[in-house]
């Protein structure tokens, strides 16, 4: 088939190029000329593992274009990705500027019958109007189809190669054959919805995954006070099959380019049709909170963090990704700041797009792990890049001023901290201090 994708962000990247890897014909369109560049060099803007190889094989195959004309990607395509961005304003509710302006883009490009499939994250109601705003700009034919992503970062190609499902939420017959046949190699797990329901899928689906973590995190932080080990209690929810054992490990909070704005995108849909989702909005706050207690250990730790160096260690909002959106990070290191702490911080890949937003003369962006550890007052974890797991807590001890290690991912277990001289305060687990596990919290009943 033939597929223009408008948007060469993780979506739209990712789904074109493996489009074209299952034998599609693919043009990728987007608005920066400078991205389209590196990627017709063969460059890849963002980094995914497995993406830039993907795109070497299929660009030299043929099968896969990158261009910033859109008339001519839609005009030979039969079907039209629309993948562009959809950020929070700062009410919460998404921005549609830029996918109504690609729709109209696109209508005005149409020279026949085109599919247009959403897999842009959209409120409900949005892919009505896409289709209303491309009517009222062409006289061809249109049909349109929300069919949500459900990638995740850092995972993306193997997810979209392997999809726990795809939904095609459209009333049109031709887009639902059409699209069925384009998915069939991924996956037989294909559900027809209508669109608006399928545009609440990608919402309580995100709703959900981000309600489980704030409700570990909440089990975590009891843990703490009741001298229970989080990381067992979720091993032992998770073997109930009804539960599931995913999305359950305990940390800083979720961060990213999706939950919190889709969580926050979805308490204003409802709040439009006079809905409290009150259970969402407790996961937000809940979300947010949990990064402090980052600053609140090591205060508990340090007294005052005045004066003190801190190394961080990970600035990615997760593992195998350079992408900062939302990372927990900005928040801790800006309190540390606030708190008069100086911040010795290093990622493998993401320190320079950390940098671009955050700057100040107390933050020194180090090469590497040991130079960020090395006399510092404290380390704190808050990426679970496996380069630090590689990293002994003894070593880390030898690096540190003072033995203080505060893992915000449960990264080490406490028999590789045991026997170390470290301070060292994990996510609802019990603490220990100088390597021997603190003494259990005595319970008032
Ligand atoms: N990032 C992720 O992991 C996932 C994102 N989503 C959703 O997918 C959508 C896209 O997200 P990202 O890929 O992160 O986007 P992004 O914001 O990283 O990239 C969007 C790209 O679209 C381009 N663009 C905007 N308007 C354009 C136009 N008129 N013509 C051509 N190009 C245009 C921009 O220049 C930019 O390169 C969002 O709705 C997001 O919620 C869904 C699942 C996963
Ligand atoms: O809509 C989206 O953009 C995507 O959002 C998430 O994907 P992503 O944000 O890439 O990454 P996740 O692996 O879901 O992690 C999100 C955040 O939650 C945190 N997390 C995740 C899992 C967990 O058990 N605990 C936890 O704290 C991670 O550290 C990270 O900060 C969803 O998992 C994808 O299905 C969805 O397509």
């Amino acid at each position: 088939m033939k597929l223009a994708v408008i948007g060469t962000g993780y979506v739209g990247l990712v789904s074109g190029v493996c489009f074209s890897d299952i034998g599609n014909d693919v043009t990728c369109v987007d608005k920066m000329s400078q991205k389209i560049e590196m990627l017709q060099q063969g460059e890849v803007p963002i980094y995914e593992p497995e993406l830039k190889e993907l795109i070497k094989k299929n660009a030299e195959a043929g099968r896969l274009r990158f261009t910033t004309d859109l008339t001519s990607a839609v005009g030979n395509a039969d079907i039209v990705i629309l993948a562009v961005g959809t950020p929070s304003m700062p009410s919460g509710e998404a921005n549609l500027s830029y996918i109504m302006e690609a729709a109209k883009e696109v209508a005005l490009a149409m020279n026949g019958h085109k599919i247009i499939m959403t897999k842009s994250t959209v409120p409900v109601g949005t892919n009505e109007k896409i289709g209303s705003l491309i009517r009222g700009n062409t006289a061809y034919p249109v049909s349109v189809a929300s069919v949500p992503e459900f990638l995740r970062e850092g995972s993306a190609v193997r997810d979209t190669m392997n999809p726990d499902r795809i939904v095609i939420g459209s009333d049109c017959e031709d887009a639902r054959q059409a699209l069925a046949e384009l998915h069939k190699t991924l996956t037989d797990n294909i559900l027809f919805t209508d669109v608006r329901s399928a545009e609440m899928i990608k919402y309580a689906s995100n709703a959900f995954l981000a309600t489980k973590i704030s409700f570990i995190n909440e089990i975590a932080n009891i843990c703490e006070k009741v001298g229970a080990d989080v990381t067992q209690v979720a091993v032992g929810m998770g073997h109930d099959n009804r539960i599931g054992s995913s999305f359950l490990k305990a940390g800083i909070g979720y961060g990213g380019s999706c939950f919190p704005k889709d969580t926050e995108a979805l308490i204003q849909i409802a709040g439009h049709v006079d809905y409290e989702f009150k259970l969402l909005k407790s996961v937000v706050e809940v979300n947010r909170d949990q990064r402090f207690n980052v600053i609140r250990k090591l205060e508990s730790i340090l007294d005052t963090l005045n004066g003190k160096t801190i190394a961080i260690w990970g600035l990615a909002f997760k593992p195998e990704t350079d992408d900062v959106r939302d990372a927990p990070a900005f928040e801790i290191i800006t309190s540390l700041l606030q708190r008069g702490a100086s911040v010795k911080a290093y990622d493998p890949i993401a320190t320079s797009n950390f940098m671009q937003k955050l700057n100040s003369p107390r933050i020194e962006y180090c090469d590497s792990a040991e130079e960020a550890a090395l006399r510092a007052d404290a380390l704190c974890v808050l990426t679970e890049w496996k380069e630090f797991q590689k990293i002994s807590p003894a070593t880390i001890q030898s690096w540190l001023k003072s033995p203080n290690l505060i893992d915000g991912r449960n990264m080490y277990k406490e028999e590789e901290v045991a026997n170390t001289g470290l301070i060292y305060y994990s996510v609802g687990r019990p603490n220990m201090n100088k390597g021997v596990r603190e003494k259990t919290p005595q319970l008032l009943f």
